[in-house]
């Protein structure tokens, strides 16, 4: 745990500190096992982590729907366990299910919400129509929400939970069901919020995307933070690798996956295997074994064995995955193998 005197920076809108949180019951789950995070004005920061890594168990402590058992929380200044009502006052969350809005329609709910929390009429109309122009909602604004879509109503809820944001603004899976070209004007809401001095906490699993908005990230597994950094802090490690993915011929199962039948191929001996899944692996290469790793996957397209290949610079979500996955079970997750193999 960090210095307690050192607790909160003076941008900190959001400190977390040796947070922790066990549901009781059968199971018995630790949820959050010791989390640190700052969250400053000005700044999105992202939380990682698989299905199950506690982050919604964390978002909930954050704006008092679930108590912890141990650890603090500071919002906005305010103790935001001892005075819950207090700090989610100072808070905006977008949580993972959406609010019903049957009988309104998007723009009726964003006003409402807006007139909810407080801000005044003409500043309410000014920015639900900003964000429904913004996300290009023009179209749906006045449906009624029975008939909108799901990736329409996901946007319709961002809307609602930043016509007048908090101090901190939490999104949890703000993407989901969300088009491409409507999730990068998503995107770029996101960012003004934080240019515009809000603190945003970020929970998504769309690492390729989100590496672009965020300034931190933290990537949660199990309950503990396992790495905390600038996208270029985390991606650091693998400067001057590339990231080869290769598609197996007719849908082929790779060998870390149990009952795989069929010949296998092996990697180039230069490639360092990161992930497999059914009919796709993918790993890392130094920079300088690049063009004998394109001759092998050419070789092997032409042979009939991969499908396609496709050499990138080595992604926060390489570091992502070789993080998680290292620290979850083999059965859980395709781990490096010592002998690299695909099957086709
Ligand atoms: N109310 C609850 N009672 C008991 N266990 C719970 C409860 N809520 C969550 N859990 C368990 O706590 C762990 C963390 O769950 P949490 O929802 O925080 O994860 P998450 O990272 O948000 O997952 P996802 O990405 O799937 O939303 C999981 O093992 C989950 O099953």
């Amino acid at each position: 745990m960090r210095d307690e005197e050192n607790v909160m920076g003076t941008d900190d809108v959001l400190t977390v500190r040796g947070l922790r949180k066990r549901y009781r019951g059968r199971t018995g789950v630790q949820a959050n096992d010791g989390i640190d995070l700052d969250v400053a004005a000005g700044q999105v920061v992202g939380l990682l982590g698989h299905n199950g890594a506690g982050k919604s168990t964390l978002v909930n402590q954050v704006v008092g729907l679930v108590l912890p058992d141990a650890g603090t929380i500071h919002l906005d200044g305010i103790d935001a366990v001892a005075q819950p009502h207090l700090a989610r006052a100072r808070a905006s969350i977008q949580a993972q299910a959406n609010v019903p809005i049957t009988g309104l329609t998007p723009r009726r709910a964003v006003e409402l919400v807006g007139r909810i929390r407080g801000a005044r009429r003409p500043e309410v109309r000014r920015r639900t129509e900003h964000l429904l122009d913004a996300l290009d909602l023009g179209p749906w604004a006045d449906t009624p929400a029975e008939k909108v879509s799901g990736g329409i109503a996901r946007l319709t809820a961002f809307a609602m939970t930043v016509v007048a944001p908090g101090r901190l603004v939490v999104l949890d899976e703000p993407t989901n069901d969300v088009d491409p070209v409507r999730r990068r004007l998503l995107w770029q809401q996101i960012r003004a919020l934080a240019d515009d001095g809000h603190a945003v906490l970020l929970v998504t699993h769309n690492v390729r995307e989100a590496e672009r908005v965020v300034d931190r990230l933290a990537i949660l597994d199990h309950g503990v933070v396992l790495a905390e950094d600038t996208p270029a802090g985390l991606t650091a490690p693998l400067r001057g690798a590339l990231t080869v993915e290769v598609d197996l011929a007719h849908d082929a199962t790779p060998t870390t996956e149990p009952g795989t039948t069929g010949p296998a191929v092996a990697w180039h001996p230069a490639v360092r295997p990161v992930a497999a899944t059914r009919g796709r692996a993918s790993g890392t290469v130094a920079a300088d074994a690049a063009p004998e790793v394109v001759r092998w996957a050419q070789a092997e397209v032409e042979a009939g064995r991969l499908e396609r290949y496709a050499l990138t610079p080595a992604s926060l979500e390489d570091v992502y995955v070789a993080l998680v996955g290292d620290a979850r079970p083999a059965t859980d997750a395709p781990t490096p193998a010592t002998t690299p193999e695909v099957a086709a």
